[in-house]
């Protein structure tokens, strides 16, 4: 069997012999084209499990190479070599449609590690360009939106651009996020999501780069952080806006050395992660007030992939709760009565899938014998949707449930100060109770709907789920 052909395109004689020997060495197939006319004649030849072009060419531009090739050799990845520093070329060529980027002057094993991820997407995929037909997704849903969004994830799987992930929560992002990993030649390797909400900035670096034992009081031995986790996979950073600058400054060096640097470590090494990440929030605004930075940004929203609100794509529902309900009882054993799935598609759920999936859950344990009836749900009136022509019954329903005994919160205890005037004896033991009391307070209102209480409290579903498990506060059936 012959070995798998790369064709370098660059018109630099001793950068193109360094990676020519550096290809070999690796047992692959070498050639070489100076400019882009050459690298047309090479490519209507012979097929390539990778093509490498340098950026500025004799006769044009690498780009020019990227755009052919993704739309005339479409099974073909091609990955390009751009300036250091340049990260306006690198972001423009991964829009375009590059695999991948490396940056002059080139690190040896960054590019191996690039070109093995290359032969990796050809050997999985046999070079095919879409995923084969049939493949199920995670996604469910047959509705236009999440027919294109799943085609978008087809593509996206097969290169290294970092995706920006926009969608309401609960709408499905990290699932999306999960998918394109599945999806890639990554998928035998870590998928780590993270959220950058919910981890203390204090723990912050050590948690995305890891530490050397000695390092800080506690170290007791050597750990990975996130990114080594990840190494060879993806990483998903979950609502990334929360990051707090100074950790920005930080990832955006780690992202773009494509190096990392363990808390007391002296050297660097190598990671090899493709990032993805999600947020709820207007990322664009958070750059606008200050309080994301222009240049990360610009770095992670190479791609945008934008997840619709289940409220429009209400054709999906049926199917969605069919699989919730397939899941929760097991397959045919629970369905919908009479109304119900009228009454859903009459509601704006906020919370989007997740929150689809909590009111079935809740349903279905006042349901009998597996039959869900309008009156086993419970939605909150003010929350229905505005009338559409496509979705709403004639009458929006009004249903109240009766909440089932929600724990209430407890006096506050001696650590609470007597009056105004006085001070707390034990400030964090205070506001953990006061915390607790709130979160306690808009679980009993929501009947312990854990989406409507984080919608309440103005944080996101993970941060509320986050809290609790810190002040181990249960559901009342758990
Ligand atoms: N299209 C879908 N098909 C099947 N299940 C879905 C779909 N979209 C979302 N879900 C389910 O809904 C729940 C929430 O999804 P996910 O965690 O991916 O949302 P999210 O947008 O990342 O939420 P958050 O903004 O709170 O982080 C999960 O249980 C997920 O499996």
């Amino acid at each position: 069997m012959s070995s798998p052909r790369i064709l370098v395109v660059d018109d630099e004689a001793d950068l193109r012999e360094l990676l020519e020997i550096t290809l070999l060495k690796m047992g692959l197939d070498v050639d070489s084209a100076e400019t882009l006319g050459e690298a047309r004649a090479f490519l209507a030849k012979a097929e390539y499990a990778l093509v490498l072009t340098d950026m500025r060419l004799p006769d044009g531009l690498g780009i020019e190479l990227v755009r052919e090739v993704t739309a005339l050799y479409k099974g073909t990845p091609i990955a390009v070599i751009t300036a250091y520093g340049s990260a306006e070329n690198a972001v423009v060529a991964l829009k375009a449609g590059a695999f991948d980027y490396v940056t002059k002057p080139v690190a040896l094993d960054q590019l191996r590690i690039m070109v093995q991820s290359a032969l990796r997407l050809s050997t999985a995929q046999g070079g095919q360009a879409e995923p084969e037909a049939g493949t199920p997704s995670r996604l469910i849903g047959n509705s236009p939106a999440m027919q294109s969004l799943r085609a978008q994830i087809g593509r996206l799987a097969r290169s290294m651009a970092p995706i920006s992930i926009t969608g309401e929560s609960g709408s499905g992002k990290e699932l999306a996020a999960r998918e394109i990993h599945a999806q890639s030649s990554r998928a035998s390797k870590p998928f780590i999501a993270v959220n950058c909400g919910a981890i203390p900035e204090a723990l912050m670096e050590a948690e995305f780069f890891g530490y050397r034992k000695g390092a800080f009081t506690g170290a007791a031995e050597d750990r990975d952080g996130f990114f080594q986790a990840a190494n060879g996979g993806t990483l998903m950073l979950d609502e990334v806006a929360d990051l707090p600058l100074a950790m920005q400054v930080k990832l955006l060096r780690a992202i773009q050395e494509r190096r990392v640097r363990k808390i007391g470590a002296t050297a660097e090494e190598p990671v090899d992660v493709r990032l993805i990440s999600a947020t709820h929030q207007d990322l664009a605004k958070c750059v606008e007030t200050g309080k994301f930075r222009q240049d990360l940004f610009y770095r992670l929203n190479v791609i945008e992939l934008s997840l619709p609100p289940l409220r429009e794509r209400l054709d999906d529902l049926g199917i969605l709760a069919g699989a919730v309900l397939d899941r929760l009882a097991g397959p045919g054993q629970a369905k919908l009565g009479p109304q119900v799935l009228e009454t859903l598609a009459a509601y704006s759920f906020p919370g989007n899938v997740r929150e689809l999936e909590n009111v079935l859950e809740r349903a279905l344990a006042f349901a009998n014998d597996g039959v869900i009836e309008v009156g086993d749900l419970s939605l909150k009136s003010a929350r229905l949707a505005e009338p559409s022509a496509a979705s709403m019954p004639a009458q929006a329903p009004v249903i109240d449930v009766p909440a089932p005994a929600a724990p209430v919160a407890s006096p506050m205890s001696a650590a609470a100060p007597a009056g105004p005037d006085t001070l707390p004896s034990n400030l964090p033991e205070y506001l953990e109770q006061v915390e607790r009391d709130i979160i306690l307070r808009a679980l009993a209102q929501t009947q312990f709907n854990r989406t409507q209480a984080a919608q309440l409290l103005g944080i996101s579903f993970r941060q509320l789920r986050y809290q609790m498990q810190k002040l181990d506060i249960h559901a009342p059936e758990d």
